[in-house]
């Protein structure tokens, strides 16, 4: 099975107030088709961790392969275009942009790839959201719908470049259990149904548990896997 994305040996240090070795020596791999978690105490490094896995965060060493392909060295303009057609995000918070309609939000990573015309693209992200079950909001402002619904849309967002991989960071970190349960459900149907690979960090057990991997972190290294 492929790997859609390995870290090899990645160490990261913060260096103020003091040097801090962050991560030390991480190296990993998710497959084509896993779904896997990240779990781990607080301050553990999970978050740092992922930025890097999302190429949003350079200054690490080491090596970071998205399809194959390594990215690590790149250029930021590189990286942007890597990220936005490979990736796909959620975050504990939406990051909604509530004077938008939901169809105009899930329509931006799309519109901002620049590959199809915007009458494609509204037609994508319609279907996303019809997947999702909330075509019916397509057209309310995104500041009109109710918080799991928010996340559905992010969601929905996160999938319009039909991402190689869909992660997440806490993304049932501000969703009471019946909304955590509609979005762990709506992500082991992604993996099941359309054999997409999704990478989560979660502190949720429950959640992790029914993932098919847990990678356990531990004072900036993985412990367990
Ligand atoms: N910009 C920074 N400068 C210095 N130290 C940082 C910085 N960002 C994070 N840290 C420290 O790095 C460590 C790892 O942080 P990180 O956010 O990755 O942990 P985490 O496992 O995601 O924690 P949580 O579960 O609470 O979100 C923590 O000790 C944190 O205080």
């Amino acid at each position: 099975m492929n790997l859609v994305l390995e870290a090899k040996n990645i160490n990261k240090h913060f260096y103020k107030p003091k040097d801090f070795h962050v991560l030390k020596d991480i190296s990993f791999g998710v497959h084509e088709g896993e779904f896997a978690s990240i779990m781990g105490k607080s301050g553990s490094g999970k978050s740092t961790l992922l930025y890097i896995l999302s190429t949003m965060d350079t200054d690490y060493t080491g090596e970071l392969f998205l399809n194959q392909e390594l990215v690590s060295g790149k250029s930021h303009q590189e990286l942007s275009r890597i990220r936005n057609k490979h990736i796909g995000f959620v975050f504990q918070f939406h990051y909604l942009l509530s004077e938008f309609s939901v169809l105009e939000n899930v329509m931006l990573p799309a519109k901002k790839l620049a590959e199809k015309s915007n009458a494609e693209i509204a037609k994508d992200a319609q279907e996303k959201l019809e997947m999702l079950h909330i075509g019916h909001l397509a057209h309310q402002r995104a500041s009109r719908i109710s918080g799991g619904e928010k996340q559905r849309v992010a969601i929905a967002r996160a999938l319009i470049n039909n991402p190689t991989i869909l992660m997440g960071d806490e993304p049932t970190g501000n969703l009471d259990s019946h909304n955590s349960e509609n979005v762990f459900n709506i992500f082991k149907s992604l993996k099941e149904e359309q054999g997409l690979s999704l990478l989560v960090v979660t502190h949720d057990e429950d959640f992790a548990k029914r993932t098919d991997r847990i990678i356990q972190m531990e004072d900036g290294m993985i412990v367990d896997q």
